[in-house]
Formats: structure tokens, sequence, C-alpha cells
């Protein structure tokens, strides 16, 4: 069985308000993916369910292959929430050492150091003393003390400094390797883009659109075409063409802006306009996003 998580037709509403709408995805093991979508958007009232936090008001939820309550499947999964309170008094080690007691097969204390760089200031230091910095390291370790095989993260990176940030994504990188399932809400666009292999776009409680990243940017529906002219020939022929939405030119270069990028290579070399250094571009993911998720605009 190689899927980590299936939603079947889960809506979950309170009161009037439908926070998710009929979502219908699987996840399969080993794979990183990123729930990305605008505040409101039904992001967190998903993961919930899927920790087994909430319950759906219809649907189905399948972690590991069971129900999200069996203790079983609760022992495989490793969390790491935004807000994290830990038991005051205590040394971080104590911490660690207590709830990697709760769990079957731990991670050992030396391979939570190295995956997280959890230093042995760190360590000493008492839960109440932490700085924003060391929270997110402990707490991340604390997400894997038991070796889950599905890891989810509400916004991980918030609060950390750039190096924290690469280190944090090589390490979630490495654990994917091993075949381990990861699921992350963010804000971040880029981060989605640079860490996902899969972005689950949410809107109004639904997934406006699920695939890679290049995938989601390849649902840009507009496109430019630019290139430079030879200086004896004029672009002036493009504005006959309805596929053709805009013109504009910058530092020598003609920009084409249109929906259809074929068409307008066809229409360029038939012609024969002399173009040269051609490039198209898609747009960016913040395109993307803003384009799908706009409240103005049709989606799919
Ligand atoms: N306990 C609740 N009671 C009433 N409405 C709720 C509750 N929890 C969430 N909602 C509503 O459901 C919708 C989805 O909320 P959710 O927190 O899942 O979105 P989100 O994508 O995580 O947003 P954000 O990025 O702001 O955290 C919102 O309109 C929110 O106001």
């Amino acid at each position: 069985m190689n899927e980590a998580i299936r939603l079947t037709n889960v809506s979950k509403s309170f009161q009037q308000k439908t926070a998710v709408n009929h979502l219908n995805f699987s996840i399969n093991k080993g794979e990183i993916v990123a729930i990305l979508g605008p505040n409101g958007a039904g992001k967190t009232t998903t993961i919930s369910i899927i920790l087994g936090l909430l319950k759906p008001s219809t649907g189905d939820i399948h972690i590991l292959g069971q129900d999200p309550k069996n203790k079983t499947v609760r022992e495989k999964i490793g969390v790491m929430m935004q807000e994290v309170s830990m038991m005051p008094g205590l040394k971080i080690h104590e911490i660690l050492t207590l709830i990697r007691s709760y769990y079957p097969s731990p991670r050992s204390l030396k391979d939570l150091i190295e995956l997280t760089g959890l230093t042995e200031q760190d360590l000493k230091t008492q839960a109440e003393k932490l700085s924003g910095g060391q929270k997110r390291r402990v707490s991340f370790a604390l997400a894997l003390a038991g070796n889950p095989d599905l890891i989810i993260f509400d916004e991980p990176t918030v609060g950390m400094d750039i190096s924290s940030r690469n280190r944090f994504w090589q390490t979630i990188r490495a654990l994917a390797k091993q075949g381990k399932t990861i699921l992350f809400s963010t804000h971040y666009l880029q981060e989605a883009d640079d860490a996902a292999q899969r972005i689950l776009l949410f809107k109004d409680g639904k997934i406006v659109a699920d695939g890679t990243p290049s995938e989601i940017k390849s649902k840009i529906t507009n496109q430019t075409v630019s290139f430079s002219l030879d200086s004896d020939m004029s672009f002036e022929k493009l504005y006959q063409y309805p596929e053709i939405q805009q013109i504009t030119r910058n530092n020598g270069r003609i920009y084409v802006n249109s929906t259809n990028a074929d068409k307008v290579l066809a229409i360029i070399f038939q012609e024969k306009l002399g173009a040269h250094d051609i490039q198209i571009e898609r747009g960016k993911l913040e395109d993307a996003f803003e384009q799908l998720t706009s409240t103005n605009k049709e989606v799919i």
C-alpha cells in the first residue's frame, strides 16, 4: 500500500461556515507536499482533520490505511504546529528523553541532534527560557522523536533565519529519501516552489490546483514571447492578430503577451519579422497563485 493519506469527499462546517468543501486527494509515501493558499482557505482545518484533531462533517479519511484516531497511526505521525507549549521547569534533553519514551521505536537523541541542529546549549536550556529559534529546533526534534512515517508541519519555517531554514529543508529532503511522507502548509510561495514536489493550492475550502510547482505555473494562461528584431524590421503587423493581447517594447526587445504562445511563434515566422533570440516566459508561481486564488476570476 503506497498511500500515506487519503481524503474522500471530506467537508467540514462550523455553524454556517463551510471551512472545507468536498476534498478529494491522496498523498503517496515519500512525497513532499505543500498546502498553499490565502488566509481562510482551509489549510489548518485540513491539517487538523488529517491529524484526527477535528472530526469532518462528512467524508472519509485514511492515514497509512487506517482511521487517523487509531493509536498505531498516531504513533507514526510527527507534528510541528505553530504554537508549541513545552513543560516548564524541564531542560530540553529531559523533555526529549520523556517524549521519546512514549514511542515504541524512537529515534536516538544523537540522531535528533544531527537532524535538527540542536546544540549542547539548547539541550541544557529550560523550556521556558528558549529563544524563538531554539523553540523551532526543539519542536522539530519533538516532531521527529518517534521516528514517524508521516510528518506534518504547519508553517514550519516562520521565525527561522536563512541558515536554519536551509538546514531544515535539507533534513526534510533526506527524510523523504528515507521514504517519509512530508506535508506542510505555507504562505511562502517561494518555499512551496523550492521545497515541495507537489502543491495543493487551496481556495475557499477547495483545491483549485494540484500538481508539481511547474505544472501549477503552467496553468498561468498568459505567456510572454519576447524577441529582438533586425534593425530594419517592424513589428506593427502583429497588431492585426486577435490572439495577441499586448505588445510592449523595452531595451530594444519586443514583448508579446498572449494566451497562446505557440500561435504567437507561428505568426512571428509567418510574417517573416526577422525575430531572433526568442524567449518564452510562462510566468512565476506568484502569478499562478494570484490567478488561481483571485476572487474575481474563474479558476481551472
Ligand atoms: N472553529 C471554527 N469556528 C468557526 N469558523 C472556523 C473555525 N475554524 C476555522 N473556521 C473558518 O473556516 C475557514 C477556514 O479556516 P482555516 O483556519 O482552515 O484556514 P487557513 O487556510 O488555515 O487560514 P490561515 O492561513 O489564516 O491560517 C475560515 O473562514 C475560518 O474563519
